[in-house]
């Protein structure tokens, strides 16, 4: 049965609704970034750029590095985004456009998806200036509500032991990323248990005007401590994004690997003065390693 218009929508040029992409403008390595304006300090480093295209956050740019051909995108903020991206990425890939068919499974494409984020450290030995890649993303979101991911059962026992440390209504989702891209990429960098939030004040604990719900959120999740035959895990980093894209590219067959930059930390205080030093330099090391 073709997918209906309403369902996959595509534009009168054939691209996919919000991308503003065709098939073709997919590489089978994707790096993402959240910052639309993050997309040319990638891609000032291809030999040549053959492709840019812009809609709303989403800003695509596809060339050659080292002549490998790459595509550059971002997402904007938050995993309501990651659900476009992710779900649009996979279809440009896996769905006919003509037929309006998915591909069968012998022809389906795996991508490798790595986003290249900015991030704030939980504890005070993750240090402002680091790269941290992250192993297990915890979802404190609520994009996986609405679809049947599988988690495993050391999964599901982090995620339990997240929401008992908070105290939170309902439990969080835990997702492990690309084991293959983590060692590809994350050689040298610290490895860390992300935690992905709906917001960047309350839900990171920050407090301006607002007074918060869970005014001790940092200490509890800080002291969060999982153990299990493969090891014990803390919880390292807050961000926006990583459990979506963890648990839509499981669900979807695809590798994806999140590396973070270390802008801020939430135990010492500080926020980087050189932020964009920070970023630059992991552009560089992740162009250097897909
Ligand atoms: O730098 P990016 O990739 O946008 O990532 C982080 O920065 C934004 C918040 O400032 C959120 O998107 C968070 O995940
Ligand atoms: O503290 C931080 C820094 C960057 N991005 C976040 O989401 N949080």
């Amino acid at each position: 049965m073709p997918i209906p218009s309403s369902e996959l929508i595509l534009n009168r040029d054939g691209s996919i609704y919000h991308l503003n992409l065709l098939p073709d403008h997919i590489s089978d390595t994707i790096i993402t970034v959240g910052d639309p304006d993050r997309v040319p300090l990638v891609s000032q480093h291809f030999d040549s750029i053959e492709t840019q295209v812009a809609k709303r956050e989403f800003v695509t740019h596809v060339g050659y590095y080292r002549g490998k051909r790459l595509t550059v995108l971002s997402t904007g903020i938050g995993t309501d985004n990651i659900d476009i991206v992710l779900n649009e990425l996979d279809a440009l890939v896996n769905i006919d456009f003509v037929t309006r068919e998915p591909r069968p499974l012998e022809e389906r494409i795996s991508l490798r998806i790595v986003r290249v984020g900015t991030s704030g450290a939980l504890q005070p030995d993750v240090p402002v200036g680091a790269h941290l890649v992250t192993e297990h993303a915890i979802g404190l979101e609520s994009l996986v509500q609405f679809y049947p991911l599988v988690e495993t059962g050391a999964e599901v026992e982090f995620a339990t032991t997240v929401q008992q440390a908070v105290g939170l209504d309902y439990r969080p989702y835990c997702v492990l990323g690309s084991d293959l891209l983590r060692e590809q990429l994350g050689a040298g960098m610290l490895n860390g248990n992300t935690v992905t939030c709906p917001g960047f004040y309350g839900p990171q604990g920050r407090s301006l005007r607002l007074e918060l719900r869970y005014p001790d959120l940092l200490e509890r999740l800080r002291g969060v401590q999982f153990s299990n035959p493969e090891g014990t895990f803390r919880l390292t980093n807050f961000e926006m994004e990583t459990a979506g894209y963890y648990a839509l590219g499981r669900m979807l067959g695809h590798e994806v690997v999140s590396l973070n930059a270390i802008v801020a930390n939430r135990a010492t205080g500080e926020f980087a003065e050189h932020s964009d030093q920070i970023v630059n330099d992991l552009i560089a090391k992740t162009l250097d390693r897909v």
